[in-house]
């Protein structure tokens, strides 16, 4: 592990450990903010960190919550994040809190339009973003070999939203930019398992940021790693 990561990386026994300290910390975060606003990723890592988050008292009925990506299918899916994120976040103290979801039915392009206009509620710098991380090295819907990578990993990206494919995972997907990611005021990489801390190690090994889009993430100084076995 390259050194400029020791003060930032945060290691716990398990998930219940990692969930206490890390829903402790957005809740400072957030509690700190006049305007909170906070984006989650999907997935399965977060789902024990979410209902420990749901039990923190910070300034839900002013926080703004959003999705760092989500996958393009309903809230019946059962891979929608949006599904996800009311199912375990959006409950007890954090159910005051307003959603502000990515998945907008209709055609694409005027889905996103209304998305664009939808995450303008949000501050230009996030309080938090918390994302994690495939053993590819994507994070968010930043996947390699994507076509619509190039775009949506460009820091003079205007929109904060792009639809990107996977090559290989399943659905489409609406990803927040690597551009509005990279401004958040603290940025979490929440991850979980040899397996993830193996890719992490190989993305700090090289630089190519498009062969693994979370190394555009890594050398931020707003960044700290959440991870256990
Ligand atoms: O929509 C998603 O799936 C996420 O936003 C994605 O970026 C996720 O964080 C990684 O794929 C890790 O997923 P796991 O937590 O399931 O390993």
């Amino acid at each position: 592990m390259r050194n400029y990561f020791a003060h930032r990386f945060h290691e716990f026994n398990d998930g219940e450990a990692l969930a206490t300290a890390l829903s402790h910390r957005i809740a400072q975060e957030l509690s700190n903010s006049s305007t909170p606003s906070l984006a989650v990723s999907g997935g399965r890592t977060p789902t024990r960190m979410f209902q420990a988050l749901a039990e923190q008292e910070c300034r839900w009925p002013d926080t703004l919550v959003t999705l760092v990506d989500e996958r393009w299918v309903d809230e019946q899916h059962a891979d929608s994040n949006g599904a996800l994120v009311r199912r375990h976040l959006l409950q007890h103290q954090a159910a005051a809190a307003t959603f502000l979801p990515l998945y907008q039915s209709g055609e694409q392009v005027s889905a996103q339009a209304t998305i664009e206009e939808t995450l303008k509620q949000l501050p230009a710098a996030l309080d938090v973003a918390v994302l994690g991380m495939g053993n590819d090295g994507h994070t968010a819907s930043l996947f390699p070999e994507a076509e619509q990578l190039a775009a949506a990993m460009d820091m003079q990206q205007p929109a904060r939203s792009l639809f990107v494919q996977p090559p290989v995972a399943p659905h489409l997907r609406l990803t927040l930019s690597r551009a509005y990611l990279s401004a958040s005021k603290t940025l979490i990489l929440h991850i979980q398992g040899e397996d993830k801390l193996a890719t992490l190690q190989q993305a700090l090994a090289e630089d190519d940021e498009m062969a693994m889009p979370i190394r555009a993430f890594l050398p931020l100084p707003q960044l700290e790693i959440y991870w256990c076995p």
